[in-house]
């Protein structure tokens, strides 16, 4: 049986943290983060604002992404093994049906691409307040450090935009405070999959 969970969400809103965890307690469970797919810098737009537009989604080669999670489709045990993620020898013995395998795909722009939104089993969304997504962001180090300005001019508004076009999608999504305790979020959703995957076996 394969499970596909999306963690998306707000910039800074929790999902890596969420994700790293949960990698670790969930049965055969191979990950796909978003990040690794963005363009190189040159090939990121430059807006009006003067800002390179990394939050949209042209920012990021989704057709990859999509590929990636394919592959993973098309034989999850290939697939962990040549991403390091060990297969339990028990599972392989017994009825192939009840052979588990999770994947994770994390990211900020998971549920605005079309040729995504069918591939997940379920949908989780960490959302944050402005103010704390503001300061938890002034201390993130990117790859290619925010110029001054950015999270205001560029980030947030951006954010907008994409969520209000997720909600009108309406899509069955589940919403996660971020504001909580990184325990409390991750037994939540830790619980939540392990019922769900009981009840599907
Ligand atoms: N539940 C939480 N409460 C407070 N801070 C958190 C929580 N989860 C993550 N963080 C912190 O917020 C920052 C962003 O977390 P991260 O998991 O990288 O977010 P994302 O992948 O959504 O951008 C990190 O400094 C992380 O330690
Ligand atoms: O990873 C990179 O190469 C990278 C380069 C520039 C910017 N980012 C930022 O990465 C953010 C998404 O990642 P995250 O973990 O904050 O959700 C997004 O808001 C981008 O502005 C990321
Ligand atoms: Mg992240």
């Amino acid at each position: 049986m394969k499970y596909i969970i999306g963690i998306g969400g707000v910039t800074n809103g929790g999902k890596t943290t969420l994700t790293n965890r949960l990698i670790k307690s969930l049965p055969n469970c191979c990950v796909v983060h978003q990040d690794d797919f963005f363009k190189p810098q040159d090939q990121i737009e430059v807006g009006e604002d003067g800002f390179r537009q990394w939050d949209v989604i042209t920012s990021l080669d989704m057709e990859a992404m999509v590929n990636t999670i394919k592959g993973w489709a098309e034989n999850p045990v290939k697939f962990a093994r040549s991403h390091g993620v060990a297969v339990s020898p028990a599972t392989e013995a017994s009825d192939p049906e009840k052979e588990i395998h999770v994947l994770i795909v994390e990211g900020f722009l998971l549920y605005n691409y079309k040729p995504l939104l069918e591939v997940y089993d379920k949908c989780y969304y960490i959302a944050i307040p402005y103010d704390e997504c503001k300061k938890r962001r002034s201390t993130r180090n990117y790859t290619v450090p925010d110029p001054p300005g950015l999270f205001d001019g560029h980030v947030w508004p951006m954010h907008l935009k994409y969520r209000m076009e997720m909600e009108k999608s309406r899509m069955a999504i589940e919403y996660l405070d971020g504001l909580k305790s990184r325990d409390d979020i991750y037994n939540q959703v830790h619980e939540d999959i392990q019922n769900t995957l009981l009840n599907r076996l």
